[in-house]
């Protein structure tokens, strides 16, 4: 299978409220986020994207509108976490992103993925998929979601 592979990188701040150590605190990660995608090689002679199954720049474009811009310098908190939730919004016009689990790395590749998905889903009528999402929340730490 040919893919392609665009990285960009974010920074979000989050907790994971029942870790039985450092990770129950408020902290912050600059995550490092691989967007694969598979697809047909465009075929238009003349065009800008002529053998690409995407141009870069507008994986990125696309991959900040739907996802990056969003999350990046965000809080992401769990919906169930109240005391968190809480003391975000008593902060005048702070970037909070509320998610229906846990900000674990897997379940934040999770979200990512379906975000993406549907933004990359045969844009082009040439079958382009998200095949992968690696999200790295470490250098050392990561989770990756294959399409099933
Ligand atoms: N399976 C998971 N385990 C942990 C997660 C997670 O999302 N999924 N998250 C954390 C912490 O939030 C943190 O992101 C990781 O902290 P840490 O283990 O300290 O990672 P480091 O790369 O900084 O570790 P070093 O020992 O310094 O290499 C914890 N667990
Ligand atoms: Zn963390």
């Amino acid at each position: 299978m040919l893919t392609i592979t665009r990285k960009l990188e974010f920074d979000a701040g989050h907790r994971i409220p029942d870790h039985k150590s450092q990770c129950r605190n408020l902290h912050g990660h600059r995550y490092t986020l691989e967007i694969t995608l598979t697809g047909a090689i465009i075929t238009a002679e003349g065009n800008s994207d002529n053998g690409m199954i995407m141009d870069f720049s507008d994986v990125k474009t696309l991959a900040k509108q739907h996802l990056v811009d969003v999350w990046d310098h965000a809080f992401i908190v769990y919906e169930k976490d109240t005391a968190v939730r809480e003391f975000l919004a008593s902060l005048p016009d702070h970037k909070t992103v509320v998610i229906d689990r846990i900000p674990t790395v897997e379940n934040l590749a999770h979200v990512a993925f379906g975000i993406l998905k549907a933004a990359f889903t045969d844009r082009f009528g040439t079958g382009l998929r998200l095949h992968k999402l690696v999200l790295h929340e470490t250098p050392n730490c990561w989770a990756e979601i294959t399409d099933a």
